[in-house]
């Protein structure tokens, strides 16, 4: 029960923003219309059942004219359940994809918000599988979620319309056993009740398991379709290396668990089904069997038995809505508990500084420089990596940062960047300065190469022209012909010229702070020479920080950084007056 409400108030959490979202009296409209339909769908039910004691009684009595009227009533009848039948579906539908556009906006902005998605893959902790959280799970949810909640507003509507017509049908056709009538009020209700909670028990009983087969399954098939993935994008490594044998090893081993995890779900499904298909049958011949004696005693009409037989099959259809729908329940069960994950992994990536120590990023107003105040950065673990008491990077320097592999230098970056919340300390970035990261791979959309370039600009914020020029520049005359040919161009082009690329990109945005991280490693080193000179006749004002290893770029630097493991980053200025910074380092 516990476990109930907590499910439920989980699914209130995550639907009921949608009906308060800009897009609610659509909704709520939608869903009032559905849920109008619903309820006249039972009334009609309850029509069809009187009309059934009509209808059989005609028979039963060779009544030709009531039996021909039946008949049209039937015909009328009819017609309208199938017009709301068609209706209720198409509104329903309609509903749903609104919902679930909302909801998909919704968590691709909370999971976008902020390298929210950055950060939750550095906490261990993080839901698996983002992208199917937000593509099956989210519409899985609304779809279910109106389903299970619409069967179960019908099948209460249905039992408290019934209960009062097979109340009165107790009455009419008493319980007859061993000759004798028992005056037992509304018996055939109890037995109606009687029978559901044991239904509802044993099949709770049988499928419980259900639910987290059902969660892991998805996990398993969300894992082996990612790995898919991965080998799709890397797929010239995997050639190159011959890995193909090794892949499909993993490959099967992950689909292995996909398969055992299945043989878990079909067999508790054989044993859920034996049961619910037995007490369906079972619920078929029960009332009959509890007024027969009335009937044959002559007591009752055929057409009373009929109404009954009905009548019990809606009330005890009605109860018994648990048992029907198990399946549907556990699998949505499991749907919800993978969204409340998913929401709250997103929630405590986006407030991670604001929960544990961490990287504080401060705008100031009238700065004109990058200040690292106390700044401590540590791995996700707490273990210290590059410590920086007072360092500032003046506006227009070029500094120079070095280091062994692994001494920092990328995460000095991101924490500089603000995506990186661990540590201690203070980041100060001037207010409306404009800063542009450049790594060593730098990410091209799939799409246009135009719209690629200009990227994260809205595609046109750079006229073709200028797009052109930026090509040439960084020595991409050939591309500048192509600009709107459709490519993913991180697998169609060199890593030398995607580095070019990249550096038109800056050109384009004219940042105040690019951030060079190896990106110009791939070039030869004239090349890289060029594009350094490129950059200081064309961005004068900007401040340039680089990563690299070549001791070539000295040249294009007035300051070199340099990080070592031995638990200290070595200032070296020159040109400029070093900057006081005695920050240390690593483990
Ligand atoms: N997400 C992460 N989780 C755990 N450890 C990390 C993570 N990212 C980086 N590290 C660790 O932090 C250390 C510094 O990494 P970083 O990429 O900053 O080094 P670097 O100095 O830029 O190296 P290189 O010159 O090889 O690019 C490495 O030991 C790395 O394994």
């Amino acid at each position: 029960m516990k476990n109930i409400s907590a499910t439920l108030a989980i699914v209130w959490r995550i639907a009921a923003p949608y009906f308060r979202s800009e897009d609610k009296w659509a909704g709520r409209g939608l869903l009032a219309a559905v849920v109008a339909m619903e309820l006249a769908l039972v009334a009609i039910d309850v029509l069809v059942n009187q009309w059934q004691n009509r209808f059989y009684s005609a028979l039963q009595n060779s009544d030709w004219d009531t039996f021909v009227r039946e008949i049209w009533i039937f015909v009328a009848l009819a017609f309208t359940y199938i017009a709301l039948a068609v209706y209720k579906l198409y509104l329903n539908q309609w509903l749903q994809i609104r919902w679930r556009q909302w909801l998909t906006r919704h968590y691709l902005g909370e999971w976008l918000g902020g390298a929210t998605h950055y950060r939750m893959q550095l906490k261990g902790d993080a839901a698996d599988n983002p992208d199917q959280r937000i593509t099956e799970d989210v519409k899985n949810f609304v779809e279910q979620t109106l389903t299970i909640g619409l069967g179960l507003l019908s099948s209460i509507v249905t039992l408290f319309s019934f209960v009062i017509i097979l109340w009165g049908l107790s009455n009419a056709a008493p319980l007859r056993l061993f000759g004798t009538d028992l005056m037992i009020p509304g018996y055939l209700c109890w037995g109606a009740l009687i029978y559901a909670i044991f239904g509802t028990a044993l099949t709770h009983w049988i499928g419980a398991p259900l639910v987290n087969l059902n969660f892991e399954q998805q996990r398993y098939e969300a894992d082996f379709r990612f790995n898919l993935v991965r080998v799709r994008e890397n797929s010239e490594q995997i050639a190159l290396l011959r890995g193909e044998g090794a892949e499909r090893v993993r490959l099967l081993d992950r689909f292995g668990f996909v398969i055992a995890n299945w043989y878990g779900i079909m067999s508790r499904t054989k044993r859920l089904t034996a049961f619910t298909a037995s007490y369906q049958q079972a619920a078929v011949i029960f009332p009959y069997v509890l007024v027969a004696p009335a009937f044959f005693a002559k007591k009752i009409q055929l057409g009373d038995m009929m109404q009954t037989a009905s009548a019990f099959s809606s009330v005890q259809g009605a109860l018994s809505f648990f048992v029907t729908a198990y399946r549907s329940l556990a699998e949505w069960r499991s749907i919800v508990a993978r969204l409340d994950g998913f929401e709250m992994s997103v929630e405590s990536a986006a407030n991670l500084p604001a929960h544990e120590p961490a990287i504080a990023l401060e705008v100031a107003g009238g700065g004109r420089h990058i200040d690292l105040e106390q700044l401590c950065v540590n791995l996700p673990n707490g273990t210290p990596l590059v410590a920086a008491k007072a360092f500032t990077i003046q506006t227009s320097e070029r500094v120079l940062v070095t280091g062994p592999s692994g001494s920092g230098k990328s995460t000095l970056f991101r924490a500089i960047a603000g995506i990186w919340p661990f540590g201690t300390g203070t980041v100060v970035i001037p207010a409306k300065a404009k800063l542009m990261m450049l790594p060593q791979r730098p990410y091209f959309p799939i799409g246009v190469l135009r719209d690629a370039v200009v990227y994260p600009a809205a595609p046109g914020a750079f006229s073709a022209a200028q797009v052109r020029d930026a090509l040439i520049a960084v020595g991409l005359p050939d591309l500048s012909g192509r600009l709107e040919e459709d490519g993913h161009w991180n697998r169609m082009l060199s890593l030398g010229e995607q580095q070019r690329l990249g550096l038109a990109r800056a050109l384009l945005h004219v940042p105040d702070y690019l951030f060079l991280d190896e990106a110009t490693a791939s070039l030869d080193e004239p090349s890289e020479a060029r594009l350094y000179r490129l950059l200081a006749e064309k961005l004068p004002q900007a401040t340039i920080v680089s990563i690299g290893h070549r001791s070539t770029l000295d040249a294009f630097h007035t300051r070199k950084v340099t990080l070592v493991k031995d638990g200290a980053i070595h200032v070296v200025g020159r040109g400029r007056e070093p900057v006081e910074a005695e920050p240390t380092a690593a483990p």
